[in-house]
């Protein structure tokens, strides 16, 4: 049982569970193509000295360092996926004058659960460090990369020499337990042991130790899919519910008509629902 409801591809119904993951790639790929090729860009730029710490910056037409920034992180289980199938929000965010930085980061088996979380972390700091006169830093994962950036959302900064102007978060489709993953087949190139899932789980991090946040006003939405399995959902709740007891302002949000995928698909669209929920939110707090 576990085993199925942690198995995202498995909950899609307008296509067979391969085709989906085969899908999800394409597009990924083709946005990404279209970004670079449309969008002045930035590409592999390196924010630490390992091989795999690099990230792709994309800018909109106005020069200006002032802007707001949009960081992702991409899902794949912390052992598939990469930056250059993640650009899908590139075109309608830099239309609307945003920057957009999609982070790359060592999956398993190369990287341990540990050090993605360090690796995410550092680059948010980087972009800090980059960009000084940023609008805020906006940071959005999906799946594994919401639980990325949740860890990164509980981060003490103190180690990183800066504190990142961090104004929004949107965790898509996240899981923020990880103990249930350590008995399905997914943990298997990830090795984690029962240790190593409570010590990455932002929802533990929440209930025990009440890290208070920087700014309360900061928001975090916590969003799934109508068709993402019910393990999710619950997930992503309860992870919205301890936020809110740790005084953050966060929401839920269900999106209608959406699997695990196509939450993310659909990014490429700026008339999506949550396109326009994460334009909304940047655009009113810059
Ligand atoms: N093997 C997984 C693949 C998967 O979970 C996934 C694929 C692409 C992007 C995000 C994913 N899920 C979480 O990170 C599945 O059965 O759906």
């Amino acid at each position: 049982e576990l085993e199925n409801q942690y198995a995202p591809s498995r909950w899609v119904i307008r296509m067979g569970a391969e085709e989906a993951l085969r899908t999800y790639k394409q597009i990924g790929i083709e946005a990404t193509r279209k970004a670079r090729d449309t969008c002045r860009s930035q590409l592999h730029v390196p924010y630490g000295d390992g091989d795999g710490e690099k990230m792709d910056i994309y800018f909109p037409d106005q020069a200006s360092e002032a802007l707001p920034f949009f960081v992702f992180f991409h899902g794949g289980y912390w052992q598939s996926g990469s930056k250059d199938e993640s650009a899908f929000m590139v075109n309608p965010l830099t239309a609307q004058g945003v920057a957009v930085v999609i982070v790359a980061y060592d999956i398993a088996p190369k990287g341990t659960l540990d050090q993605m979380v360090d690796q995410v972390a550092r680059s948010v700091a980087f972009v800090e460090k980059r960009y000084p006169s940023n609008k805020g830093i906006y940071l959005c994962g999906h799946s594994a990369g919401a639980h990325l950036a949740a860890m990164v959302l509980l981060t003490n900064w103190t180690k990183h020499g800066v504190t990142p102007n961090l104004r929004g978060f949107f965790l898509v489709s996240g899981v923020y337990d990880l103990q249930p993953l350590v008995f399905t087949s997914q943990n298997a190139p990830l090795l984690m042991t029962l240790e190593d899932a409570q010590r990455n789980s932002p929802q533990r991090h929440l209930e025990v130790a009440q890290a208070q946040p920087v700014d309360p006003a900061c928001p975090v939405l916590v969003a799934v899919g109508q068709h993402d399995s019910p393990e999710f959902h619950r997930q992503s709740r309860e992870f919205q519910q301890a936020l809110c007891r740790g005084g953050w302002r966060a929401s839920f949000e269900e999106l209608r008509d959406v699997d695990h995928f196509e939450i993310i698909e659909n990014l490429t669209q700026k008339d999506d629902a949550l396109t326009q929920i994460i334009l909304k939110t940047i655009l009113q707090e810059f």
